[in-house]
This record gives structure tokens, sequence and C-alpha cells, in this order.
């Protein structure tokens, strides 16, 4: 599959050069091999339009009929023919009708007359214009006009939003509450979306306990189910939740095969470094399945497996709850929208001004947990970082507005220096 532009979208993180075999891969040649190897859920769905909110659009829609559907005023107010309004004003018209919204409208305005219409009434046979009914004075049955309207004012015409015929959404759209409202307005009653795509999850780490149960010395509570539960709480994805795992092979290839005969893309938190508790690049092979990525170029997150195994795709975050959290934003989730069909989603991304100094060691790009500042004198949003040491750092995440990304070859910012920030979309 070719990916989109918008879902590759490159962070120029070093994929200018060529990838050294063993060593780390940059963030878009990682984000590239994602790509390539999520083919989209081929099954489609026919749904009432009303189920089917979040959804992906399976099939590109077309407009049976023109939007809006019949001329219609814009306003309330009184329906003219110009060839009436004879001389100079004020001219005096009486008023010999009405039509609203929702009615059939199709009587003509009598000529030297108006008719009383109202916002969303069908234009009536001869009307050239409607006067808002704020530039009118009734006066008993009759309305006075100063002003000569121009033609056309105040008329809604069929078509002008969208033509018959016209292409209403593409495929790989997202069904939030705009395309809803479009679809609606353009008759569709039913939508073909793409199936969702099956998720399973799971954390592996023997330290691992569920929250607001008691610990042993040694043990922390689970964070990266809590993180990936909620990330993957979406309308498009059905999330199967396989707890946490303890650090032994034959725990960690049941659980993955089990994932695997079950998903589309399976997502383990944790092992996938270089200890000797790090099983999840030896359980991967061993249980049949590939290695594509190992390691991104990248902080937090070095250690990042992508993969297959049997039909599924595999994704191998680190266990540092920060560098799942960034790998999963970055990199996970644009390989699970791209399974979805998904032709939109990379992070917005938004320019900022540092407001910080810093020297630093290049070669890894950096996403870190950073807070918005004050605007500058142009409108551009100042940040500020706390540490580059970010990778257990929860409350700095959890407190954050974004993620500041810093380019792999920069090895100095200085205050005022224009850098890419992604903010996060929940509050
Ligand atoms: N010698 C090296 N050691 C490490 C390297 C390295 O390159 N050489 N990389 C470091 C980096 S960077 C990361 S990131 C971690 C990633 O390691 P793993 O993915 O194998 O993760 P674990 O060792 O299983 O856990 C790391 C850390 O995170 C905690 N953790 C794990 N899962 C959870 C969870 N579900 N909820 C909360 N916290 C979790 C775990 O207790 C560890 O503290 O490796 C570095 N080491
Ligand atoms: O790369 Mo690790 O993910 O920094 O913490």
């Amino acid at each position: 599959m070719t990916p989109s532009p918008a879902l590759s979208d490159p962070f120029h993180c070093g994929c200018e050069t060529e990838p050294v075999p063993g060593a780390p891969v940059s963030v878009d040649v990682a984000l590239r091999q994602g790509l390539e190897l999520a083919e989209p859920v081929a099954e489609l769905e026919r749904l009432p339009l009303g189920k089917a909110h979040g959804r992906v659009l399976g099939e590109t829609v077309r407009a049976e009929t023109p939007l809006p559907l019949f001329d219609n005023s814009a306003m309330d107010g009184y329906a003219i023919r110009l060839a009436d309004l004879a001389g100079e004003g004020p001219w005096r018209l009486p008023v010999a009708g009405r039509v609203a919204a929702g009615d059939a409208g199709n009587g003509p305005v009598p000529a030297g007359s108006v008719l009383r219409i109202f916002t969303g009434a069908p234009i009536p046979p001869g009307c050239e214009a409607v006067v808002m009914q704020e530039m009118t004075q009734p006066e008993g049955g009759t309305i006075r006009l100063d002003r000569r309207p121009e033609p056309g004012e105040n008329i809604r015409r069929s078509g002008e939003d969208l033509a018959a015929g016209a292409e209403v959404m593409p495929a790989g759209r997202r069904i939030g509450p705009r395309a809803a409202a479009l679809l609606a307005s353009t008759g569709c009653g039913e939508v073909i979306v793409r199936r969702r795509i099956r998720v399973a999850f799971f954390s592996t780490g023997s330290e691992l306990r569920a929250p607001g149960t008691p610990l042993a010395p040694g043990q922390i509570w689970n964070a990266n189910r809590y993180h990936l539960q909620g990330a993957l709480d979406l309308p498009w994805a059905e999330a199967m939740d396989m707890g946490a795992v303890a650090d032994r092979p034959d725990r960690l290839r049941e659980a993955l095969e089990e994932a695997s005969r079950n998903a589309d893309l399976v997502v383990s938190t944790g092992g996938v470094s270089v200890g000797e508790e790090d099983h999840m690049p030896a359980v991967l092979r061993a249980a049949g399945g590939t290695v594509h990525v190992m390691k991104v170029a990248m902080k937090p997150g070095k250690p990042l497996l992508i993969g297959r195994i049997g039909k599924a795709l595999y994704l191998g975050l680190p266990g540092n709850p920060v560098s799942a959290f960034v790998t999963w934003h970055v990199i996970g989730a644009r390989i699970a929208e791209a399974l979805a069909g998904l032709a939109e989603g990379a992070p917005r991304r938004i320019i900022v001004r540092a407001g910080f100094d810093r020297v630093r060691q290049p070669g890894r790009c950096e996403f870190l947990p950073a807070r918005l500042g004050s605007y500058d004198g142009h409108g551009t949003r100042t940040v500020e970082i706390a540490t580059s040491e970010v990778s257990h750092r929860v409350a700095l995440l959890a407190q954050a507005d974004g993620l500041l990304l810093v380019p792999s070859e920069t090895d100095r910012i200085q205050r005022g220096d224009m850098l890419e920030f992604l903010p996060f979309h929940e509050g």
C-alpha cells in the first residue's frame, strides 16, 4: 500500500540518511515501514448514519441531489419581484400571502404584491429577491420599502454548496460531526464503513500490579495498560485488553500467539530493550513472526519493535510509560489508522518559539513533553521543557500541552528558535 501523504508526513528526523544495518532507523523510516505493513482491513459494513459516528467511510459518497435542494430564503422577510419597484422609492406593496419552511411553495408572487416568507422556505416563482423584514415597515396589510434590493438578495441557490453528482466525501474519511451533518444533508440514511480493526494489547513485566491493589516491595502499578485502554477507546477500533503478562518467555509467547489469532494489530509494552528480562524480540521470532524495525533514533522510545505475526501486525512499545505513549502517539496510532483505512490523522503540528537555551547531543530526534507559554508579538507561542530525561515522567506528560519536536541533527537550541510542536487534542 502507498501510504497517504497525511499519514506519512515526514518528521525530518534523519530519514535523508541511508539506514545502516543494525543501527536505529529514523522515525520517518520506522513510520514508512510500519505503514507499508498496514494493509487496510477490507471488509465493509452498511450502517444507519446514526450508528456510524466516528467510523471510517468505506466508499466515496456522491451527491444524488444538489445542496441546497431548492432555491430558498436566507431570511425572514418578503419575497418580491424587482419589476414591481418602478421609479424611485419608497414603495408600498400589499402582502398577498405567506410561505414558510416546509411549505411546497408552488404559488407565484402575484404581480404588484409581495409574499411574506421565512428562512428556509422555497423561493416562489417570480421572486427575484427577499427583503429582510428589518428593512421594511409593515402598515395595515402592506409593507413600505425604502431601498431597492439587489437581484438574488437573500436567496440561497440550489446546488451552490454542492452540485448534484459532486463528491460529498471520499472513502477513508472519518465520520466526525461535520461529516455526519453533510452526509445527512445529502440524504444519506445509510453509509458503507470499514469494519472496526481489532487491536489486542498486553503489558509485559513481572513487577506490574493493577492500580487499587496492594504492592509488594519492588512492584509498581501498571500505567501502560490504562494508557492503551484510553488510546484505543475509538469508534473504529475494537480493543481486546489482555492485561499484564509476567516476564516469562513461555507466557509471553502464549499471549502473543493468542493475540495474533484474534487481532489485526497486537500491541505490547515492555521487554523490547537489551536486558535479560527483555524477551519480546526473541519471543516474536520463536512464534514465527518477523521483525521489521528494532530500534528507532528517537527519544524517548529508542527500543521499538515493528513486525508481523501471522496475519497480524505487531508493535512492541517500550515499557517506560512516556516512551510507550510517545511511540504510540507518533508511530503506533498512525499505523492503526492506516489499518482502519483512515486517510487522515497525522498529529497536528504548530510552530512555537523556544523559551529556553539548551546544548544537546545530535543523533536522535526528541519528542519532549512541553508546556506552552505566552504569545510573542507575532502570535507565536513560546514553549518550555523541564528536562530531556522524560521516559518515566508520567506526571510531566500529564501536565504537558503537547510534544516538542527536536530534529535529530540539532545540537543547540537557543531562546527564540522556531520549533515544531505537536499539541494534544484532549484537555
Ligand atoms: N542497557 C540498556 N538498557 C536500557 C536501554 C538500552 O538501550 N540499553 N534502553 C532504555 C530505554 S531508552 C528504554 S525505553 C527501556 C525500554 O525497555 P523495555 O521496553 O524493555 O521495558 P522494560 O525494561 O520492560 O521496562 C522499562 C521501565 O518501564 C517500567 N514499565 C514497564 N511496563 C510498565 C507499565 N505497564 N506500567 C508502568 N511502568 C512500566 C518498568 O518497570 C521499567 O522501569 O529500557 C532502557 N534500558
Ligand atoms: O528511549 Mo527510552 O524510550 O528513552 O526511555
